[in-house]
């Protein structure tokens, strides 16, 4: 994308016998999303195309029960995904695999070979949904870390510690310091994507970190600071982990997305959860976006005056990072609001997605 301004067709003025202003537009390169939860299923199939009508491709989890850790069971739930594509509808699911105290590190070289799996993911045991099987030493791990770093296949991290005696909102911070700093001296060669940051103090981290070192940011966490969890009683669909922090977190993490440092990309962590599962005595986490995704990550960019930087964050730092080609084609956006829906179907269930019953200020064109 040129300057915005080259790209954006001006609002022209309304003269008399003049119809209404056309809308602003803005043409990217299309984005991929480089951190999405699909799930399986009617659930795979109800939300796969939020996200294929405006990402060429996405990082997929792999924290299905039971989790994705074979090369094979990332080839079934890959084939499962291109099966679930409407059709007409073009998308490319990165495959990845969970990482767990048994993997073996002979995996490794069968992730690379197969051309499909472009990244390990690291749960500690129990720090999020569906962690169970998580790692529960990062010790125990090194075997499988050393072979990763060997066939140049990315660590993608939950960075969150679980140590109950460490308040729920400092998690990422002190994994930072016990983990991820230890990590990086440990394996300076192995590429790692904190997921999902919520901190300055990891906004920090990664700006002086290597360049083997990158992060990815959701809508949520750029639009929302933890007031939106209290906000006039409980709200349970803003509950995600890591959780939203202070406004002045949320504003570092706004200044990092917008600042064009190619460390940090668009990964939306969009992760489906029936209402029922969310609006419980004990919900689950996760924020759905992907029905809104890009237009969400265009309203931030414009309230930030950074609309010009947008493209690189969401088409162009991933990619490069992940050493993949940038997409060819193009999407655009129209500044034209419109209501989301008070919910979503999600195969039997329905869910709540972000903005429910509110405006999101931007429109997908194509
Ligand atoms: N982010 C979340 O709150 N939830 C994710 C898991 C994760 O990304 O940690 C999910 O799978 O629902
Ligand atoms: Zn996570
Ligand atoms: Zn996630």
């Amino acid at each position: 994308m040129a300057a915005v301004g080259s790209n954006e067709t001006p609002i022209p003025p309304v003269g008399p016998g003049m119809s209404a202003p056309t809308a602003a537009r803005l043409t990217l390169t299309r984005p991929d999303d480089w951190h999405l939860h699909l799930r399986d299923g009617e659930v795979l199939a109800a939300v796969l195309p939020d996200t294929a009508r405006r990402f060429a491709r996405a990082i997929v989890m792999p924290n299905l029960k039971p989790p994705i850790t074979t090369v094979e069971s990332a080839r079934a739930y890959r084939e499962r995904i291109h099966a679930a594509l409407p059709a007409g509808m073009r998308f490319e699911p990165l495959m990845t695999l969970y990482l767990t105290d048994n993997m073996a590190a002979s995996e490794i070289g069968k992730a690379r070979a197969s051309g499909f799996v472009h990244a390990v993911k690291y749960y500690p045991a129990g720090a999020t949904t569906n962690s169970e099987s998580g790692v529960t030493d990062l010790a125990r791990a090194y075997p499988v870390l050393a072979a990763m770093e060997k066939h140049g296949l990315p660590l993608l991290l939950h960075g969150e510690v679980t140590d109950p005696t460490v308040d729920v909102f400092d998690r990422e911070a002190v994994f930072i310091d016990r983990h991820l700093m230890p990590l990086t001296r440990a394996f300076p060669g192995l590429r790692m994507v904190l997921e999902h940051i919520t901190t300055s103090a990891a906004t920090e981290f990664i700006r002086q970190a290597p360049d083997n070192v990158g992060a990815t940011i959701t809508a949520h966490h750029l639009l929302l600071n933890r007031n939106a969890l209290f906000e006039g009683g409980l709200r349970p669909h803003h509950y995600c982990l890591p959780l939203l922090k202070r406004e002045a977190h949320r504003a570092a993490l706004v200044t990092a997305a917008t600042s064009g440092n190619p460390k940090f990309f668009l990964g939306t962590d969009s992760a489906p959860h029936p209402r029922h599962a969310k609006e419980s005595a004990c919900g689950c986490a996760g924020v759905y976006t992907a029905h809104a995704a890009i237009e969400l990550y265009a309203e931030i960019f414009e309230r930030a005056g950074a609309l010009d930087r947008l493209e690189a964050f969401a088409s162009f730092h991933g990619p490069d990072f992940y050493r993949l080609p940038r997409n060819r084609d193009t999407l655009t956006l129209e500044k034209r609001s419109w209501t989301v829906p008070e919910e979503l179907r999600f195969g039997k269930e329905t869910g709540v997605p972000l903005r429910a019953g509110e405006m999101v200020a931007w429109s997908l064109v194509k």
